[in-house]
């Protein structure tokens, strides 16, 4: 097992321009692919995530071109992809699993989708349920419920309108947002029970609407997707810096010193932008512009009690953020942590307790108490989660050596994140 040693440090001091958000690049690079005309994007995010949606792509035959650095040409296919017979490997990436089964199940054609053993283990039923009531056909390979996934051309039927659960994933409602248009019929979406992540919608819809389909809505309960809709490319787009990558930067400004990230800003279309306003909660002195956020530090942490719902991964830094602290903090209503990389409650709880932290964990709560004086040289466990490695590199800012195992797992998101925290550390 491959591990990376963290000096003790304690100050954070610099400039880091964002690498591109997951979120963006790949809806953007599918609704490019689903589009009439062809699309310049740039700003791509280049990792894990980003390359299985290339390589799905490409094994669909849509025509990609990568003519400069992490900026692809996509040539739309008008909603009908060349392909239609492939078995596409998707990793853990839920931003490609889910989205590919819409557009896969309605656009018509023969696929297998698979990914990694902790993909095969994340849900995908709800999704599931609502393509069929639009007459998908899908089966399941292995486990009801779970991928792998089987697809065979629909029966199209979309006089009803479908009802979907949103409170396991909100990657399900985006996944049917996306594809509903390549049916050309309107199509009405009703959200069952609680919504969850919230903000992910609105990325959807925002991105969306710059491919020329404007969905009507009724809140968080119902979606209309206007009859004859088609994605038209929009020639150029770019895509901001990754908001959840840029929760560890912040947070490493506040703990001890000064840094800003750039490549998002306050008008960012991304709901983890709001990580920034927790962090102020907790002390952090934050100052947003156009195309950069800064953090400077605190005087003093102070302990948190958030509803984290509608930022579901940056919360995660602020468990972290917690250890700095004097007294006990609570995250709740993040449930979902349970079905990401990882069950990340379960991950988060054990890790830090390594650093001496008192932790209890609920159904879809942590509650984090600090120790007086955080153990030296904790070995931390990442469970094949990059938000796990990440975050827990925050820990070497309280003056105390730690030990990350299998820091790889950063290429899910961040390839190089290692190489930019050292960058801005002492
Ligand atoms: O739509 C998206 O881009 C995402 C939605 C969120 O998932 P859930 O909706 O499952 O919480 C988030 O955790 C994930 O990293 C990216
Ligand atoms: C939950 C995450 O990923 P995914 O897009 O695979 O759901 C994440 O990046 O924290």
């Amino acid at each position: 097992m491959e591990q990376l040693t963290l000096a003790a440090s304690h100050q954070a001091q610099g400039t880091l321009t964002l690498p591109g958000s997951k979120s963006i690049s790949n809806r953007t690079l599918l609704l490019a692919a689903l589009a009439n005309g062809t699309t310049e994007i740039r700003d791509v995010l280049a990792s894990d995530d980003t390359s299985r949606m290339l390589e799905a792509l490409e094994a669909l035959d849509v025509q990609l071109e990568n003519f400069a650095d992490n900026a692809w040409r996509v040539t739309g296919c008008g909603g009908n992809f060349p392909n239609k017979q492939a078995d596409l490997f998707l990793g853990n990436a839920g931003t490609a699993f889910r989205p590919l089964t819409a557009a896969l199940a309605l656009a018509g054609g023969n696929y297998q989708l698979s990914g990694v053993a902790r993909m095969h283990e994340r849900p995908i039923g709800d999704l599931v349920d609502a393509l069929k009531q639009a007459g998908a056909d899908i089966q399941y390979l292995a486990n009801d419920g779970y991928p792998p996934l089987k697809i065979a051309a629909p029966q199209l039927d979309l006089s009803k309108r479908i009802k979907i659960r949103g409170d396991v994933s909100s990657q399900f409602l985006t996944a049917l947002l996306m594809a509903l248009p390549l049916t050309k019929q309107q199509a009405t979406i009703e959200v069952i029970g609680e919504l969850i992540s919230k903000p992910y919608i609105e990325i959807t819809l925002n991105l969306m609407a710059k491919f020329g389909v404007q969905v009507a809505r009724n809140g968080w309960q119902s979606f209309t997707i206007p009859a004859n809709s088609s994605y038209t490319a929009p020639q150029e787009i770019f895509v901001e810096g990754d908001a959840s990558s840029a929760s560890y930067f912040l947070a490493a400004g506040a703990i001890a010193g000064n840094v800003t990230v750039q490549g998002l800003g306050k008008d960012s279309i991304q709901g983890d932008v709001r990580f920034a306003d927790a962090l102020a909660l907790m002390g952090g002195n934050i100052s947003y512009a156009d195309n950069h956020i800064t953090a400077s530090k605190a005087e003093q942490i102070h302990t948190i009690d958030l509803d984290c719902n509608h930022i579901p991964d940056a919360a995660m830094t602020l468990a972290i953020l917690a250890l700095f602290a004097k007294g006990t903090s609570t995250l709740r209503n993040i449930a979902s942590w349970r079905v990401k990389e990882t069950d990340r409650i379960a991950a988060m709880a054990t890790e830090l307790r390594k650093v001496g932290a008192i932790v209890e964990e609920g159904a879809d709560y942590i509650t984090i108490t600090p120790p007086a004086t955080l153990t030296p040289n904790a070995a931390i466990d990442t469970y094949d989660d990059h938000r796990m490695a990440m975050c827990f590199s925050l820990v070497s800012l309280g003056g105390v050596p730690i030990i990350i195992n299998d820091p790889n797992c950063v290429a899910k998101t961040f390839p190089n994140y290692f190489a930019e925290f050292k960058k801005l550390v002492s």
